[in-house]
């Protein structure tokens, strides 16, 4: 039984988590090793008086947003997607990478072109500002596949090394903006459980220097 007070943290699996976890162990917070490739989707950190809800990482913002988490981590990118009411406490600086326009390199423009993307809200706002008539396809991964086999003319998606668009021959034409993970918070909960949101924000920008 975890302790009433313990935050409850939605942390991403996938890439982020370990980074996550690392940034708050340097930060003193001695989360155990044993976790970092477990399947265990509930996981009791006594040790920091916390416990972590492993997630999707677009799910975190629901979780924190509906306060069965009363903080979570989660990319920019996915922020800006979901748009949930929810407090961006801190920029963690992990996860580092940004969302930009692709294409193949002889792309030529055309009338309301199709853009493929996970991001369909971040796309579609984009283009819309642009002052662009865009059809937004939705997918779910290997969203370079669309423009390699013409089902877009152009995708909106995450470039970190440039490896994946060197390997299949496509070019970045615009950033949309830069992505690093971001400490979130539920409302109501960063009330309640202040004292120690506010600790774990010290601690964690005490390592990164990066309060927002
Ligand atoms: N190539 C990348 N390099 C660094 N960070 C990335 C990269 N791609 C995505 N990210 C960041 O990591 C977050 C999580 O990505 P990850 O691939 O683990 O989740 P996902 O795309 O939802 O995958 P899955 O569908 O397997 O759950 C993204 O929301 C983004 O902030
Ligand atoms: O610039 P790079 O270092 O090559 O990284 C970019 C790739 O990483 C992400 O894909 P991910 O591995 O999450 O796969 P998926 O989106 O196809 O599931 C992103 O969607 C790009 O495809």
């Amino acid at each position: 039984m975890t302790d009433s007070t313990a935050l409850k943290v939605a942390m991403p699996k996938g890439r982020i988590y370990k980074q996550a976890s690392k940034l708050f162990r340097q930060a003193g917070l001695p989360i155990p090793e044993d976790f970092d490739d477990s399947r265990k989707l509930i996981i009791p950190v006594p040790e920091a008086n916390m416990e972590f809800i492993m997630a999707k990482p677009v799910d975190v913002p629901t979780y924190v947003e509906y306060g069965v988490a009363d903080i979570g981590i989660v990319g920019k990118d996915v922020l800006m997607e979901e748009n949930k009411d929810v407090y961006e406490l801190l920029d963690l600086g992990i996860a580092k990478c940004r969302m930009s326009v692709i294409g193949l390199p002889d792309w030529k423009p055309v009338i309301n072109p199709r853009v493929a993307t996970k991001y369909a809200n971040v796309a579609s706002q984009y283009f819309r500002e642009q002052g662009q008539q865009v059809e937004v396809i939705k997918l779910n991964g290997s969203i370079e596949l669309a423009p390699l086999i013409g089902l877009a003319d152009r995708i909106v998606d995450m470039v970190e090394t440039g490896q994946t668009l060197k390997e299949n021959g496509l070019v970045e034409m615009e950033t949309l903006f830069q992505v690093t993970s971001r400490l979130i918070a539920n409302r109501v909960s960063y009330r309640l459980k202040n004292t120690a949101i506010q600790e774990l924000c010290d601690r964690l920008s005490a390592m990164i220097g990066a309060a927002v």
